[in-house]
């Protein structure tokens, strides 16, 4: 493609509104352009990279045995009415009503739509398994729309299903789905990793996130640094054992503490270390009240406390709830005396503790000299805390270090929830009717695109690897002016059509700087620089990612191109 024909607006400056590389370079490289908060027009340069990254998902999937699909965006109302999910989702599930009145959802992931086509298409378990998936965009009113297309409000998925008869066959097509998701991360060259999940609002049993590692990912990755073990650190169990203090447990004793709110405010006031105070959060979880304890210098993870009661909902509780239950606010929240509808959940650390300090549930007052097991006794001591970096790994391997990673794709085992609130059912090899059991399966193809350019990128611009490219090849005529140099660099632009190798040509009428500057902030692998020596059939190649240029006489360019791109 000729460049002074191509939409390719670069821009020399940082839009106003990008503040991390991946935005900031593909809205100055002109690759995208945002319409409106969270709502991207994917450029010329963009949709070919988009189209690079679907392929390669596409061959991936293809080859996992998956059947490529094209469901609809709109889904009426009613569908989601009979998974439930039209009331539970609240106003970042997009909706719309037709010229009749009648409502619709924009869809913002596919598992009723694609239940529906089952349960009316698929009766017998000989279809089963079936793994079907679409590359579509999605629609998600996100409350905060951030970071280009790592957050949008309408972005491209590549969304797959897969029906079973049951769960065994279910294991085998996630393992299926999680080898075709290696491939695809490995494929696309990026730096991953799988790692446990949480199922969130879906529900489900085992679940991965595969996770792109970059500083400015939103998720934190819990590793070990000597197995493989991974996981999203909301899920990484504690596993360290601690020993039981030797102290001869003293006598409790309330004491003032004066306008003394939070935990380091009262260590500070009674003169003790942060982890010889009990932390007491209260949450809501589902319609009762749990009071979870851990030691002060420790974080309470509410996914643990939601996955440990095998809650729906856990939210905090507010003051207004705690001052009613406890008779007390957020301040002199404690263990002793809670009252019986509460209930009381303590991390393991807090058992083996002897005097420490915790809230009286009384304004301006703490206890000193507070020895669980003396003086309270939890109802349940549980894993309740965030693992943390130098904690032993789960796997019994090295020590846990942390990494911030952006999601690219998630896999869960959904089990029969669709299946059985959609009446997807089969008939089994002995004629019984079943339900059937599925698996739902997502990559961020728009945010893995984001996600590329994260982790390809220097202080000049996007350095893409080859199967990602726009193009392979980036010619530039530094004068075009000069007729030896234009028509030089046309005939090579001609010669590379002709053997069918993907070309951007900056035949310009613009400065060399510029073409330098645009050229390393488009990214093209392979440069070719048609100059001054252009008279004697000699140009200069480039790859992006070197520093070095060579000088090739051009009955040699063409050979020496294929092996570069090899
Ligand atoms: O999307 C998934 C699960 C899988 C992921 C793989 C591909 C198929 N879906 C989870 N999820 C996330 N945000 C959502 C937002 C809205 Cl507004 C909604 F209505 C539904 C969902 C929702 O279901
Ligand atoms: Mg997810």
């Amino acid at each position: 493609m000729r460049q002074s024909k191509m939409l390719v607006p670069t821009l020399k400056e940082n839009p106003a509104e990008a503040d991390i590389a991946s935005h900031q370079l593909l809205v100055r490289a002109g690759y995208i352009r945002q319409l409106a908060s969270g709502i991207y027009t994917l450029l010329p340069l963009g949709k070919r990279v988009l189209t690079k990254i679907e392929t390669v998902i596409r061959q991936e999937m293809d080859r996992a045995g998956a059947q490529e699909m094209l469901l609809s965006a709109l889904q009426p109302a009613e569908l989601w009415q009979e998974s439930g999910r039209w009331y539970t989702y609240g106003s970042e599930l997009m909706r719309m009503k037709d010229r009749h009145d009648r409502e619709f959802a924009l869809g913002a992931t596919h598992e009723e739509a694609m239940t529906s086509i089952l349960r009316n298409e698929v009766g017998t378990y000989k279809k089963l398994p079936m793994t079907l998936y679409q590359i579509q965009n999605k629609f998600r009113d996100e409350k905060r729309p951030r970071f280009g297309l790592l957050r949008g409000r309408e972005f491209l998925m590549k969304d797959a299903y897969s029906f079973n008869e049951s769960f065994e066959s279910l294991d085998q097509s996630y393992q299926n789905m999680y080898d075709a998701y290696c491939r695809i991360f490995e494929r696309l060259g990026l730096n991953y990793r799988a790692v446990i999940a949480d199922s969130g609002a879906m529900g489900g049993k085992e679940t991965h996130e595969f996770m792109v590692l970059s500083e400015v990912g939103e998720d934190v990755i819990a590793y070990s640094d000597t197995s493989k073990y991974a996981a999203n650190v909301e899920m990484a169990p504690v596993t360290k054992v601690y020993e039981k203090s030797v102290e001869t447990p003293g006598e409790m004793e309330k004491v003032s503490t004066p306008d003394r709110k939070t935990m380091q405010e009262v260590a500070d006031y009674l003169g003790h270390e942060l982890e010889r105070g009990l932390k007491s959060i209260m949450f809501k979880v589902d319609d009762e009240y749990v009071l979870v304890v851990t030691r002060g210098d420790h974080e309470v993870n509410d996914v643990k406390v939601k996955n440990f009661m095998d809650a729906k909902v856990v939210d905090l509780a507010t003051e207004e709830d705690t001052v009613r239950l406890m008779g007390t606010g957020f301040g002199s929240l404690g263990p002793v005396g809670a009252p019986q509808e509460v209930k009381v959940v303590a991390d393991y650390a807090v058992e083996p503790l002897v005097n420490v300090s915790c809230g009286a549930n009384e304004e301006g007052y703490h206890y000193k000299n507070v020895t669980p097991g003396k003086d309270f006794v939890p109802d349940k001591y549980a894993d309740m805390r965030f693992v943390e970096e130098g904690d032993p790994s789960p796997d019994g391997e090295g020590v846990i270090k942390f990494a911030r990673g952006i999601e690219v794709g998630h896999v869960f085992k959904l089990g029969s929830f669709y299946a059985e609130n959609m009446g997807a059912t089969f008939l089994d090899n002995s004629g019984k009717s079943r339900t059937m059991v599925m698996g739902s399966y997502g990559i961020g193809v728009s945010r893995t695109l984001a996600a590329m350019v994260e982790q390809f990128h220097d202080d000049k611009g996007i350095v893409w690897p080859k199967q990602a490219a726009p193009y392979l090849v980036h010619i530039l005529s530094l004068n075009p002016k000069k007729e030896e140099q234009r028509v030089l660099a046309d005939n090579i632009y001609a010669d590379l059509l002709d053997e069918g190798i993907e070309v951007l040509y900056d035949d310009r009428p613009e400065r060399a700087g510029v073409k330098f500057a645009d050229s390393d902030l488009i990214g093209i692998p392979l440069r070719i620089i048609v100059g001054k020596r252009a008279g004697e059939e000699i140009v200069e190649v480039k790859m992006r990612n070197e520093e070095s240029k060579t000088e090739i006489a051009r009955s040699s360019l063409m050979d020496e191109i294929k092996n570069l791109l090899a």
